[in-house]
């Protein structure tokens, strides 16, 4: 008899001889699919348990009511290997593994540690070695939020999470999840900028894959040196603009890390699906090329056609093995993110998160800042937009903000009016053309080149003001106050990463606009109490918001490319799902603790575009009727799931 089977036969028999005792209810199923040697439960929801169960009645076949009671002292917690969903208990479908006995406990993605229940102990051989009393997830999670909360210090609070995340993903990605927004600033930004400066110095157990300018000629047979079939989404990153912390070399790992860690926790991906990479290609930080600690390659960075062939054959190898796979490129220094995004976003399913998940993101910001003000996403080409940064992250979101203007009717030429970019030598404009990159160049003005914010604030009289420059402080009072003069609502988003690079602070921006700026950062604030004592809630415009329903969304439909409307989409999805509320209360962007829903709204978007424009190879128009609970469906839960051998069969 199969597992399942005999799962479903203790069901029933317990669903008999406990009629009588009304305590708790069973129902059997949950959605499995995946396999691929991870724990791949893609579904079932706590909030929907009955959408998506198989139930079965007193005969073993489907019951008509649906559930039967059963008395939890029969079936005791301790030895179940259900979940409790309120009062049902949930059983799902095991997952098979060729491990075994201590194997198991060293995996993170079938580890449950103390949660293992007596059945599996013996079924997988390693009964002894665990201490005897058995716990459950919502204990150990219980357990781990103490020991993280009375960490004062945010990188211990990040190397607990670390360490928990390296034995047991499942706990790791409940804790993610189920407390979101206490746990995103301690995994991801800002303090996974300290983790990676001192990542050497951390280091402690392998997680990802390095491709360094030493295995050239060696990738396409390194990439299965990874032990899953299944990949979906990798993100890479070669160091070279960690944040706004600049060449943090192998470093750098950190960031694809963290990122992923989003991907699953809040984009449903499952954990063995994602694959966190760094191209070694040397370091121009003299720091570290002095570092007797630092683990990459103690050299200068590749330049030039050498550096571009190591990019080119680690895309060549992981789309050979992994040929649907998604590859987000992460924090590459400006001068090569955009060419490498251009060689391959019409080829290869990639997509350049600094550039394209920050236009996104900002778009969605600047257009809830708008309805904020009580005007319509169409008014956007009526806006005077200040960027501060010219680098892949500043032309980015130009770009993607020129595009939505487009979308909305304006001209091409009545639209790159709006734009004022200036770096560190001032305006951008047509007399310095021959030292721009092709972006930079479309946005260049006729004239005024080299004026300062200063100057362009007090002649242009812009509308918002967007920090991209990982300069710390640039946004001074004399600036901001002059914003706040010729604007009655000045939008001012200082979106540099950490918060030691953010252009200025939120209780600066509200106290220098008496409390007048429509805010968003790209690292987290605390909330601002106003001269008037009423509360400021800053938000956060950061890219999480986007990259992983992105990620979901094209991975799910099965898209070859991921195109400009997608981000335009998404954009609009996370802008959309503002309340009046929120928006009354100052903020831009959703609160952290939704951006499950919010990824799942995104994804939404980004499917029914690719389906509408035939980029879709997986799903096809009949799947748009219910979107959003196919998407949900798909969505990785973590929780335990029965583990069971499997077996090789010889005669
Ligand atoms: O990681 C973040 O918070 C945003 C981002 O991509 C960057 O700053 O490079
Ligand atoms: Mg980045």
């Amino acid at each position: 008899m199969s597992s399942s089977a005999m799962l479903l036969r203790r069901v029933v028999v317990i669903a008999r001889a406990s009629s009588s005792a009304v305590m708790g209810r069973i129902v059997v199923g949950g959605g499995g699919g995946g396999g691929g040697g991870g724990r791949a439960v893609e579904t079932t929801t706590a909030s929907s348990p009955r959408r998506t169960m198989t139930t079965i009645g007193p005969t073993g076949g489907p019951s008509s009511d649906h559930e039967r009671f059963i008395s939890e002292e029969l079936y005791p917690e301790e030895e179940t290997e259900g979940e409790w969903v309120g009062c049902y208990l949930k059983f799902l479908p095991p997952i098979s593994t060729y491990s075994r006995g201590i194997e198991i406990l060293y995996n993170p993605l079938f580890n449950k540690s103390s949660a293992f229940k007596g059945g599996e102990r013996d079924r997988l051989r390693f009964r002894g070695l665990l201490p005897p009393r058995k716990m459950n997830l919502k204990v150990q999670k219980e357990r781990a939020l103490i020991e993280i909360r009375a960490e004062p210090d945010m990188i211990r609070k990040h190397i607990i999470l670390e360490d928990i995340h390296d034995t047991n993903e499942t706990l790791y990605h409940r804790i993610l999840i189920d407390h979101m927004d206490e746990m995103a600033p301690i995994i991801y930004t800002p303090t996974v900028g300290q983790a990676c400066s001192e990542f050497s110095v951390l280091y402690r157990r392998p997680r990802g894959m390095y491709f360094s300018a030493e295995d050239r000629g060696h990738m396409a047979a390194m990439v299965y040196n990874w032990p899953q079939n299944d990949v979906r989404v990798i993100v890479v990153t070669d160091g070279s603009r960690i944040l706004g912390l600049g060449d943090l070399g192998i470093n750098g790992m950190g960031i694809p890390i963290g990122k992923l860690s989003l991907y699953c926790a809040a984009g449903g991906i499952a954990p063995h699906r994602v694959l966190p990479v760094v191209l070694d290609v040397g370091t121009d930080n003299p720091a570290l090329l002095k570092d007797k600690f630092y683990l990459g390659l103690q050299r200068p960075r590749l330049q030039g056609s050498a550096y571009y062939q190591v990019v080119d054959e680690f895309i060549h190898a992981a789309v050979h093995r992994w040929p649907n796979v998604l590859i987000q490129f992460e924090d590459f220094s400006s001068d090569k993110a955009q060419t490498i995004l251009n060689k391959y976003r019409n080829d290869v399913l990639c997509f350049n998160d600094d550039i394209q998940g920050t236009g996104a993101t900002t778009l969605a910001g600047i257009l809830g800042a708008l309805r904020a003000k009580g005007e319509s996403p169409t008014s956007l080409g009526d806006q005077r937009i200040l960027i501060a940064g010219a680098g892949s992250a500043g032309m980015g979101v130009a770009q993607v903000l020129y595009q939505a203007m487009i979308e909305h009717g304006r001209s091409p030429m009545e639209a790159k009016n709006c734009f004022f970019v200036a770096d560190e030598r001032g305006l951008l404009a047509k007399d310095r053309l021959a030292r721009l990159s092709p972006e930079q160049a479309n946005f260049a003005r006729d004239d005024d080149g080299g004026l300062s914010l200063r100057e362009i604030v007090n002649k242009y009289k812009p509308t918002m003001i967007l920090g991209m420059t990982a300069v710390g402080g640039l946004f001074t009072e004399d600036l901001i106050r002059d914003m706040a003069r010729h604007c009655d609502r000045p939008i001012i988003f200082p979106l540099s990463n950490p918060t030691s690079k953010a252009e200025c602070t939120a209780e600066q921006a509200v106290s220098w606009t008496d409390g007048r700026c429509i805010f968003a950062s790209g690292s987290p604030f605390d909330p601002v109490e106003m001269e008037n004592g009423q509360m400021f809630y800053p938000t956060q415009c950061n890219n999480m918001f986007v990259f992983p329903g992105i990620g979901l969304g094209v991975t799910l439909c099965g898209a070859k490319t991921v195109t400009d409307r997608m981000l335009y989409v998404a954009a609009e999805a996370l802008a959309n799902y503002l309340s009046g509320e929120e928006l009354a209360l100052g903020k831009v962007f959703p609160n952290l603790s939704t951006i499950r829903d919010v990824s799942k709204k995104v994804a939404v978007a980004v499917i029914e575009e690719a389906i509408r424009t035939g980029q879709s190879s997986k799903l096809s128009e009949k799947e748009l009727c219910d979107l959003d609970a196919f998407v949900q469906s798909k969505m990785y839960d973590p929780i335990y799931v029965p583990l069971i051998e499997k077996r090789t069969i010889t005669i």
